[in-house]
């Protein structure tokens, strides 16, 4: 069963003299089950993306495009049916800026409990989701000035979890976590997919994309420029630059991708990764499209 479902979803910010294209063309498909692992540079958009689908996009965005959730439609939905409908009923966030998403005047214990009440669900069930989420009931009454960052993350990731969503949306969840707790956040997060859910795993980290995601999506200056299984992409990465990102980890070969990507107030008309790219000729100045968005791939029989 399709739980999120895209198509030619993009979005732009509009500033006074320029337009940044963050998103751009993205189908994305995600089933009950299914650990899907957006990975990419900083500034690529995926953020934005995790915004664009919860609606908490900034008055100057334009988006286009379709996104469902569970069948419901995400893009035409109008605020109230975000907030009660869809905002931790169908979708979970973890955001990415912990310190800023939790009000600083509520305790951990109160807005855990707020946010169960508000989803008919036991206040007294606080410590438990608190634990699941490796937050340690017994730091329930501070205030979210008194945490560190790692905990403030276990305490979104508890408020994120406290009302079970079909579809967890995770944006760097393990910023701030020690090994053993990366690896509580990530096991979580499959045993959600494991018991039928499904989870969108936005993060930097490619080992823990690796140990977690059932498919994996590259995204490079506003695309997703390789969508296949992971096990395909992390043994044979298709796309030039899925290859470059993973030669640049320190347990491969370490070696950084030269350049810069693109602004995304000026991106190129052909394939944006063209100038960084050891395989590009004068055909990467046409746009490439497919799973796998180059004119060369490294593999060309990829299973989709
Ligand atoms: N409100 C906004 N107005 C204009 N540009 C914006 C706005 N919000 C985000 N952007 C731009 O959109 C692009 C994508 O941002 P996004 O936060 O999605 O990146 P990201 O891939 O999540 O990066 P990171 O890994 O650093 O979190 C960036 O260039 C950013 O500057
Ligand atoms: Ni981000």
């Amino acid at each position: 069963m399709t739980l999120l479902h895209t198509e030619g979803l993009s979005v732009r910010f509009r500033l006074r003299d320029a337009v940044v294209q963050a998103v751009t063309d993205l189908h994305l498909r995600v089933r009950a089950g299914e650990l899907l692992a957006v990975v990419g540079e900083s500034g690529c958009g995926k953020s934005v993306l995790a915004h664009a689908l919860l609606g908490l996009l900034p008055a100057n965005a334009e988006v286009s495009g379709h996104a469902t959730v569970d069948g419901t439609d995400l893009l035409h939905s109008g605020e109230k049916v975000l907030a009660r409908q869809i905002r931790g009923r169908k979708i979970g966030l973890i955001p990415q800026s912990p310190a800023t998403a939790l009000t600083a005047v509520r305790t951990g214990r109160t807005l855990l409990a707020e946010t169960l009440r508000a989803h008919d669900r036991d206040p007294k069930t606080a410590d438990r989701v608190a634990a699941d989420a490796g937050f340690d009931p017994a730091d329930l009454d501070r205030y979210p000035f008194q945490l560190s960052g790692g905990m403030a993350q276990r305490l979104v990731t508890a408020l994120a979890l406290a009302t079970d969503p079909p579809l967890l949306i995770a944006d760097e969840p393990t910023t701030g976590l020690d090994r053993p707790l990366v690896d509580h956040t990530l096991d979580l997060l499959r045993r959600r997919c494991d018991n039928g859910g499904a989870v969108l795993l936005i993060t930097h980290d490619l080992a823990a994309a690796e140990r977690v995601a059932d498919t994996v999506a590259v995204m490079y200056a506003s695309r997703i420029v390789e969508h296949r299984p992971a096990t395909g992409v992390f043994t044979e990465p298709a796309h030039p630059y899925t290859a470059a990102l993973l030669k640049a980890l320190p347990d491969r070969e370490f070696r950084p991708i030269p350049g810069h990507p693109p602004m995304l107030t000026a991106l190129p008309p052909g394939c944006a990764f063209a100038p960084r790219c050891p395989r590009a000729d004068t055909t990467c100045a046409t746009p490439p499209t497919g799973p796998v968005a180059c004119h060369h791939p490294l593999h060309t029989e990829v299973a989709v």
